[in-house]
Formats: C-alpha cells, structure tokens, sequence
C-alpha cells in the first residue's frame, strides 16, 4: 500500500496568499481597486471577459482553500454541508419572483414584510430563504429582517442573463441530478445512452413520452441561458484571443448549433469583416433572428449574418465557409452521436480540412496524480489536486449536467 504523506498545510497557505496577491492585483490594475461584497453597484471588471490572470488566481485560490479546510475539518462536518445543496433551489426562486429588481433603488433595503407583500410569499418562509442567502453573500441584511442587494444578487437581476442560468441549472438541472440516483437503477433508463432516456427525461417523462432534452426545450427557456454562461463560463474570450484581427475582409465562419449565437454576436460587433452563418435547428434559430435585429440590425441589414436551419445528425453544415465553430455541441452527446455530427461537419471538406474547425469543448482531467490523461489541462501545484479540485468543480459539474440532460460525456 502506498504510505499516505501528509499535506503541507505550508504550501496551501503559501499559494493561498500568492493567488490573493495575484487577484488583487488585477483589480488594482483596473483602476478601480478590490469591491466590496457588500457594494451595491457591480464592479466594472464583474462583467468583464477576458481577465484570465484573475480567472487562474480563483482556481487557484478556491482549490487551495478548500483543500486546506477538507484537510482540517472533521469529515462528517465536510459531508454535512455539502449534502445540503439548498442553497441553489432558494437562488431560483428569488431570480422567479424578481427579488433583486425588487430591491433596486433601495440600497438601505426593504423589510421582509414588505418584499413579501410585494411577491405574494409567506413572510417567514421568505426570510428564511433569504437569510440563508444573505449568509452565502448574496444579499445583505442591513438591520435584522431588512435586505438589500450586494454585489452577488446585482448579479441576479432580470436584465441579467445569468439570471436565466441560475433559474435552469437550479430548475431542471438540479431536479434531473436529484433523479441521478433513481433513474441510474431504473432497468429502462440505468444503462441507456439514448438520448432520450437520461435522468433528465426520467423526470419529465410523465409529460413527454420519448422526448430528449432539445425536445423538451423546444418549449422551455433556454436560449438565454445559454448566453448567462456563455459570458460567466469566460467563453467570450474566442472573441479577442482568436486572430481574427489578421483574417482578410469577407472571411466567412459557420456556427454550427449555434443556439442564438451569442459568441457570433459578439465576433460580429468586434470584427466586422468576418461574415457569419448560424446554423441550428428552426426554432432556436427564430430566437437567434429576434436576438440579432435588436443587438445589430445592420448586420442583418449588410447580409453580413445568415440563418440557415440543418440538423446536424442528418446534414452537413453549408459548404465553403473558411471557419466552422461548434461550442458546447460535442459534449452534449454521446461518442457515437458526436461522431455523426464530426462527420457531417467535415463532408464537404474532407480529406480533414482545408478549413478550420474550432472547438469550444471542455477537458477533464483525472483527480489522480498517476493518471497520464492530460491531454490540454494544467496540471496544479502541488499539494492542490493535480486537476485544482474544487478549483476546477465547474467542469465537473457541467460533466454530470451533460450525462443527465443528454447523456453527453465529456471526460474520458
Ligand atoms: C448546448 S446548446 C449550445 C448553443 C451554442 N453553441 C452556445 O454555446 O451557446 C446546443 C445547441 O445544439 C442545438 N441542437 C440540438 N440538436 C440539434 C440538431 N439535431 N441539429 C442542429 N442543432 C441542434 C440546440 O438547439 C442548441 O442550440
């Protein structure tokens, strides 16, 4: 058996203080210094893209952190908090009723009472949502029983899109992985890799009988939400980091599964030499037109954007396009589904591509320091886990997001 060493707890605490050190920097270098959590405006860099060096400082921070307290903290006490995810289901229901909008204009906040009155919920009930919120950050209670915003639940209002997020990950999402357990041992559903029998579409099955997740969504919110991670996941940075700068006028880029395309958006306003085409099934794609006419209808106007529906498991994408990007499409399914789409994609241009495909795709690395799987991932410092840990859990999560929504496996 191999002698277990213990942690350094010194080394924890020293890459604890550097990656501090490393984020306040960055918000010192945006002029604007370190927010308050408490603050009641956003801090200009909250909203923005492209701060990698800060990103790397949280993942690292957030996986020293938690190691240093699994370490010191007796288990059972580990175990009991995170057995109770509640936190999320009472995030959904104040994004639903609108409590942040609420509570705008009123930074010495409202009294439970009246925010109450206002959603037609049971006082108590409220505050008890509420204050647990208030005790993970988001909210503040200024004086007993009286809330206002802060910098987290700003984040939540309904002009935000990562409202949408919150309200589906912590809507049908967490109700899908709250099935996991049931829906693993059900002789139908447990072994499936059909796209329409995962935990998801167990929980949903009394009111769509063989319908996938899309299916489901094809009358369920979901665009938005796409965009809320889009910009809170950091995958915005395509948009700056790619060269699209040096690529001649008329270079013309395909979004395959666009959804509303929300990085197309963004290339578009930024470069715009570049012509697009989203592609994506019809009734994503209406709800792309909408998006597009009012954030740049000159676009539309120019013919410089394209809507054009395909089914990815049964055609290829318009030829000819010199970039065809595809972001969160592969990992929503399993190998061999993504392997007709892959196909598909690449039949006009084979023999592999004179073109470009870009992938916007998530790696998972294991958690095991033998393990030689690191193809694209940063292995961490050292005590961390060789994949951050908790510095990483995003990922992770969004892996069982896929399997129960779709059975899309993203680790190998
Ligand atoms: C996870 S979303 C990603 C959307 C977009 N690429 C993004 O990252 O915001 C997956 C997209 O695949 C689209 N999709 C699902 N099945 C499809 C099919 N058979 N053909 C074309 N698009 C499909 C969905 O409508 C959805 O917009």
């Amino acid at each position: 058996m191999t002698p277990t060493i213990p942690v350094d707890i010194d080394a924890l605490l020293g890459l604890i203080q550097s990656a501090t050190h490393s984020a306040v920097a960055e918000y010192h270098k945006s002029g604007h210094g370190v927010p308050s959590p408490d603050g009641s405006w956003p801090h200009p860099l909250d909203s923005a893209p492209d701060i990698l060096a800060l990103k790397h400082a949280i993942q690292l921070l957030e996986g020293a952190c938690e190691r240093l307290c699994t370490t010191l903290a007796q288990p059972a006490h580990t175990l009991l908090n995170r057995s109770m995810p509640f936190e999320a289901p009472c995030m959904r229901l104040v994004v639903e009723k609108k409590i942040p909008d609420l509570l705008e204009g009123f930074p010495e906040g409202l009294h439970i009472e009246n925010i109450a009155a206002q959603t037609s919920l049971n006082t108590t009930k409220l505050r008890q949502v509420l204050r647990l919120l208030a005790t993970r950050g988001c909210f503040k209670e200024v004086e007993d029983s009286i809330f206002a915003n802060n910098r987290l639940s700003l984040t939540l209002l309904s002009s935000n899109p990562m409202s949408a997020i919150v309200a589906t990950l912590a809507g049908e999402n967490l109700r899908a992985v709250a099935s996991l357990p049931e829906a693993l041992v059900d002789p139908e559903y447990g072994a499936s890799v059909a796209p329409d029998k995962t935990s998801f579409t167990y929980t949903v099955r009394g009111e769509m009988k063989n319908a996938s997740f899309f299916d489901w969504y094809k009358t369920h919110r979901f665009d938005k939400a796409m965009i809320g991670w889009t910009f809170a996941a950091g995958e915005m940075s395509v948009v700056h980091n790619f060269p699209w700068a040096t690529m001649p006028r008329g270079t013309t880029l395909c979004d395959v599964g666009s959804g509303v395309g929300t990085v197309s958006l963004a290339i578009a306003k930024a470069h715009p030499h570049i012509s697009i085409t989203l592609q994506d099934l019809p009734e994503p794609l209406g709800q792309a037109k909408v998006l597009w006419s009012d954030e740049l209808p000159e676009a539309l106007d120019a013919e410089r954007v394209q809507f054009i529906p395909v089914d990815f498991f049964q055609q290829a994408p318009v030829a000819g396009h010199n970039l065809y990007y595809m972001k969160h499409i592969l990992h929503d399914w399993p190998d061999s589904e993504a392997i007709k789409i892959l196909r598909n994609v690449t039949r006009y241009n084979s023999p592999f591509f004179e073109d470009e495909l870009v992938l916007n795709h998530i790696y998972l690395g294991s958690s095991s320091n033998d393990s030689s799987n690191t193809v694209g991932i940063a292995k961490a410092p050292a005590p961390l886990l060789p994949n951050y840990g908790t510095g990483n859990i995003r990922h992770y999560n969004q892996d069982i997001a896929s399997e129960v929504l779709l059975i899309g496996l993203s680790s190998y």
